[in-house]
């Protein structure tokens, strides 16, 4: 193994942990998986159970010690419990539940963090596409930056917006609009569905100006994002049709690839794309 390789620490050995740690065994990605942590332990067992290679299952404070790069695939609450400890540590972090940074100061305090100690802040594009487009676009002026979010009733639930209004998400026998609002809004009201409206919001014009739709459709098979952004570079829309991932139908697939694809941008010599 080469000295330099970089050493990874994982939080969340959910959907996107368990595929992050799949890539690194499988060699996808030049790094070297060092330590685990979920607040299931039983999760974390199974998750070593699927590995040629299995790395420790450690505290978070061990993990933070032992990684050069601590990959956050856990929740939002996760970033806010261990974020700062990984980048006052010198150390880089992966933050996927990006949905935490609706806090618009949670995401400065770590900034200046990252900043003070010669590290960084990595957030993947998640499950859609367009943040590239977005980043260009924002370097000059941006008019409007929209997403529309579609799922399966077994995507939207267990959200709080959806416990909280009462709403039968076995009742909709067709695509109806749920929600309406900013990002900031979004975040608070589905806080494991829509990270990417927040990702958006960073890369483009900030979450309350970032505005958000959310509709059930029982028909759907795929979660779908369209995005449509408008400004002084003209206008783009994309859509993503997603496969959900089997063991957790609220996340994308593309989103573990996404972090997979970071972290080979962050090992690898080319970089491509804005
Ligand atoms: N940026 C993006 O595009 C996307 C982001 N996400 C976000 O990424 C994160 C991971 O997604 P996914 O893998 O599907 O989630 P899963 O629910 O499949 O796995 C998350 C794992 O992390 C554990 N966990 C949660 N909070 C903590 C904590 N504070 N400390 C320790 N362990 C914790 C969970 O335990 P328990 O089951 O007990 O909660 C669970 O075992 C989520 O926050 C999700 O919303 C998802 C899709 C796209
Ligand atoms: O995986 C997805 O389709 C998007 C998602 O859950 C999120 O952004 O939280």
């Amino acid at each position: 193994m080469k000295q330099n390789m970089m050493k990874i620490g994982l939080i969340g050995c959910g959907a996107i942990g368990a595929r992050i740690c799949s890539a690194i065994d499988n060699k996808l990605v030049d790094a070297q998986l060092v330590a685990v942590y979920d607040r299931s332990a039983e999760r974390c067992e199974r998750l070593l159970g699927s590995l040629n290679n299995r790395p420790e299952i450690l505290s978070p404070g061990e993990l933070i010690f032992r990684a050069d790069l601590v990959i956050e695939c856990a929740s939002t609450a996760a970033v806010r419990e261990y974020g700062l400890s990984v980048l006052e540590s010198g150390k880089d972090l992966m933050v996927l539940s990006a949905g935490a940074f609706a806090d618009s100061g949670l995401l400065e305090r770590f900034i200046s963090a990252a900043a003070a100690n010669r590290c960084k802040i990595y957030i993947p594009s998640g499950a859609i596409a367009g943040i590239d487009g977005l980043k260009s676009a924002s370097i000059a002026h941006i008019d409007r930056v929209m997403i529309t979010t579609t799922k399966n009733p077994e995507g939207l639930k267990g959200a709080p917006y959806i416990v909280k209004n009462n709403i039968d998400l076995e009742s909709f026998h067709e695509k109806t609009l749920l929600f309406e609002g900013s990002a900031d809004d979004a975040i608070a009201a589905f806080p494991a569905n829509i990270n990417v409206a927040v990702s958006l919001g960073i890369a483009g014009t900030g979450t309350k100006n970032t505005q958000v739709r959310v509709f059930v459709d029982p028909q759907a098979t795929s979660n779908i994002h369209e995005i449509s952004v408008e400004g002084d570079f003209g206008r783009f829309t994309c859509r993503v049709e997603n496969v959900p991932s089997p063991d957790n139908p609220r996340t994308s697939f593309l989103a573990a690839l996404s972090a997979i694809a970071t972290l080979k941008k962050i090992a690898e010599p080319l970089q491509i794309g804005t």
